[in-house]
């Protein structure tokens, strides 16, 4: 593949100049790239707006390597971004791609109509246009593409149930990482939220309360497990465990507490982990690997929101 890898630029989202590593192919060039060293691919699609019904959709090209066009903005963020948290778990974790095994990361942008969602479908990404007011693409925000992604890893791994406490650690944990990513904030999706109102967000791990979240166990919400209740509530109730990465976060700092986290999601937690196993678990990954001062740390941010 050497013959083929080129380095092409493009206009993200938001505006801002990238360069993008590109596959030249039937003289054109793609967005499409080989990861190494297991040679698994990152490849970026159009669903065509809704046009086109099955997924992936259509290759991103541009003849000239410059994928400047308003349509290919977020196809430039999505491809780029996940370039970037292939690079953190690889980087950080020596983890290869979500599944560790070099998997193919693909993603679809333009999907479905003023869809104000992003998602991991089970063996790709998808990301919506949003309406215009709620959101904007959604692939223009690195903290989304880290989210979605950390949704196949926890997949891969702990394979944590979408519905009620796992549910919500499900959701939790792709914050948090998604954090980890993106850190210059404690906000969630700030920079495709609302593109007509600055300074506002999906969701806030420092002040869950600040977007209708509860911060503690005390308030936690015992939704209907269905599509309606969000699956009891999974993007509600994260919020008590962010409030707890937070406080962890801000005791320990991010280099101790990723690796507690991934140490945590990959050897401890399991399908149906509760809360109160979330709590254990950290506690035993931070023991592990840096003993109990930082372990008494991580169990008093969890007896700050009430979790025991
Ligand atoms: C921070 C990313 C996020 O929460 O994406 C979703 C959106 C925008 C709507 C519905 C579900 C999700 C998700 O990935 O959980
Ligand atoms: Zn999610």
């Amino acid at each position: 593949n050497k013959v083929h890898e080129a380095t092409g630029s493009g206009t993200g989202v938001l505006g801002d100049q990238k360069s993008l590593n590109t596959y030249y192919a039937n003289s054109t060039y793609y967005l499409y790239n080989v990861t190494k060293p297991m040679s698994g691919v990152i490849a970026t699609y159009d669903n065509n707006n809704g046009g086109q019904y099955s997924l992936p959709g259509y290759y991103v090209t541009d003849s000239g390597n410059t994928f400047y066009s308003e349509r290919q903005k977020a196809a430039v963020d999505a491809h780029y971004y996940a370039g970037e948290v292939f690079d953190y778990y690889y980087n950080n974790f020596n983890r290869e791609s979500y599944d560790g095994n070099g998997a193919d990361i693909v993603s679809s942008v333009h999907f479905g109509s003023n869809y104000n969602n992003a998602a991991w479908v089970g063996n790709q990404m998808i990301y919506g246009d949003g309406d215009g007011s709620t959101f904007t693409y959604l692939s223009g925000a690195d903290d989304i593409v880290a989210h979605e992604l950390t949704h196949a890893v926890t997949d891969t791994t702990a394979e944590l149930v979408y519905e009620n406490q796992s549910g919500a650690l499900n959701e939790s944990f792709s914050d948090v990482f998604g954090y980890f990513v993106d850190n210059e904030d404690w906000l969630m999706g700030e920079d495709v939220y609302t593109p007509g109102v600055p300074g506002d967000a999906l969701r806030s791990m420092s002040n869950p309360t600040q977007y209708d979240q509860p911060a503690h166990m005390d308030d936690y919400q015992d939704l209907p497990n269905t599509e309606q209740g969000d699956w009891g509530g999974v993007h509600i109730n994260s919020g008590i465990p962010n409030k707890a990465a937070y406080y962890t976060i801000n005791s320990i700092g991010q280099s101790k507490a990723e690796e507690i986290y991934y140490r945590a999601l990959t050897v401890y937690l399991t399908p149906n982990s509760t809360f109160s196993d979330a709590r254990q678990a950290l506690i035993q990954s931070a023991q592990d690997l840096y003993g109990s001062t930082t372990a008494n740390s991580v169990a008093s941010a969890w007896n700050n929101i009430g979790v025991y």
